[in-house]
């Protein structure tokens, strides 16, 4: 299991059947809460792109307007994704669950964050691109409202300054090949977006998934934040009650709300992030089902049997992925950016099809802020609050080792 220590931030009990040892509380949401502490039906600049992080932060001179529910709808068929439920065939089961779902929803009135998170709901979206290929568009984890259609194979995602900062040095760095390409801000409807490539353009009704890499999914920032500024989190704590009503503790169900540090802390251990460094966050396979239900995928052998499930039993495909996960590793390994950045909540998105044709690239660079010269991370070490380090090579050797022990010796 992760060497590291796990700041445990308010103990309850631990969603994991194998015993983990109890790591010193860095902080508390008990009394140490200041005079002032607010409860949030939604959370404010929590990290850089969170949701309101991203469009609501005064810091950014861009544009700041939150997206509504409904402003995907409210575009063009043609030049949007459409949330589309009717075309969801998978088993969804945490979405029905989810108050969060509803929580956001259009009906809630003023006041209220203005877009939502995806969770265990799935985008799909019919577009047509301007050399009227049409093909499904699918988001499969992530904030809803965050992704727009662009022309020739590019999506457009809701501009997050750091995210941008990101891409543009990734562009120049030995990354390029295993990362969306960037092509700049763009404006619509007076929201900005970083321009990139849709990895899906050149696949033909593609097998999709997202694991979540690192040991970590909060930026030290993060933790900083909530200790200067506690914010309870009434959406959080209704998520975790969904999933398992007795995880919140008397204080917190009393409050009726969590601080995000505590959440994601607790998504971690639930999952298999906080022991093998990623989860998967959602599958979407070519016949057309969807699962997001994977926040209590812990287990070594349920990850395997989720990855077996996605390639349908083909070796050769998990052979292809292997290779380009080991490849990626070694240009890691090798990367100026990786070495003096602090990665968190990124994503391996592992995409396949008929053809036998598998890739993964590295997305999602939201969370990912450079370190002060001259620290650099290796991504192995076990955090300590102040080091930085988010496991993200842990996570991808556990990953390697986990689909080499799949093909036959
Ligand atoms: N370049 C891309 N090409 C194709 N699909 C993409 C691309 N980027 C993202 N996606 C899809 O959108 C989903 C969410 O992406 P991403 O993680 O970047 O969004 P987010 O809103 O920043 O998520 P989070 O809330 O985890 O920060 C992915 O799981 C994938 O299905
Ligand atoms: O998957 P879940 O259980 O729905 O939980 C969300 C998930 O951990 C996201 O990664 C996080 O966004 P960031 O990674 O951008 O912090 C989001 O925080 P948010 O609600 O503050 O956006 C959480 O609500």
């Amino acid at each position: 299991s992760y060497p590291g220590t796990i700041p445990k931030l308010i103990i309850t009990r631990d969603p994991s059947p194998t015993p983990s040892p109890e790591p010193p509380a860095l902080l508390s949401a008990r009394t140490e809460l200041p005079a002032g502490l607010c409860l949030d039906s939604h959370g404010e600049d929590e990290s850089p792109c969170s949701d309101s992080g991203c469009g609501g932060s005064p810091a950014l001179t861009r544009s700041p307007r939150k997206l509504s529910n409904s402003s995907s709808l409210g575009l063009s068929s043609a030049s949007s994704f459409e949330e589309s439920e009717d075309d969801f065939t998978g088993s969804d089961i945490e979405s029905s669950l989810s108050p969060a779902r509803s929580l956001c929803s259009p009906d809630e009135g003023p006041g209220n964050k203005s877009w939502q998170k995806l969770k265990t709901m799935v985008h799909f979206s019919p577009f047509v691109v301007s050399f009227k290929k049409r093909y499904p568009w699918v988001q499969l984890a992530g904030h809803a409202g965050n992704f727009q259609a662009g022309e020739y194979g590019r999506l457009l995602k809701r501009y997050c300054e750091s995210e941008q900062q990101c891409l543009q040095k990734l562009m120049k760095d030995t990354l390029r090949p295993y990362v969306p390409g960037y092509y700049g801000v763009v404006q619509r409807e007076q929201q900005d977006y970083n321009l990139m490539d849709d990895l899906l353009a050149e696949f033909d009704s593609p097998s999709i998934m997202d694991c979540k890499m690192g040991s970590r999914t909060y930026l030290e920032e993060e933790l900083k934040k909530a200790r200067e500024r506690p914010r309870l989190r009434k959406d959080m704590y209704d998520k975790m009650v969904a999933v398992d009503p007795g995880a919140p503790t008397e204080e917190e169900r009393a409050q009726q709300g969590i601080l995000k540090p505590r959440y994601m802390q607790w998504r971690e251990t639930l999952s298999s992030t906080a022991t093998l460094g990623f989860r998967i966050e959602g599958i979407k396979k070519a016949d057309g089902t969807c699962n997001t239900n994977f926040k209590k995928t812990k287990q070594r052998e349920q990850v395997m049997q989720a990855l077996e499930d996605f390639v349908g039993g083909n070796t050769q495909i998990l052979k292809l992925y292997l290779q380009r996960l080991q490849e990626i590793r070694s240009v890691l390994e090798q990367s100026q950016f990786f070495q003096t950045h602090e990665v968190v909540g990124s994503s391996l998105l592992f995409v396949h099809d008929a053809s036998g044709k598998a890739r993964v690239w590295m997305i999602d660079f939201g969370k990912t802020v450079p370190l002060p010269e001259p620290q650099t991370l290796d991504h192995r070490t076990a955090w300590v609050e102040g080091n930085r380090e988010d496991g993200y090579l842990w996570g991808l050797d556990n990953l390697v080792d986990i689909l080499s022990s799949m093909l036959p010796q």
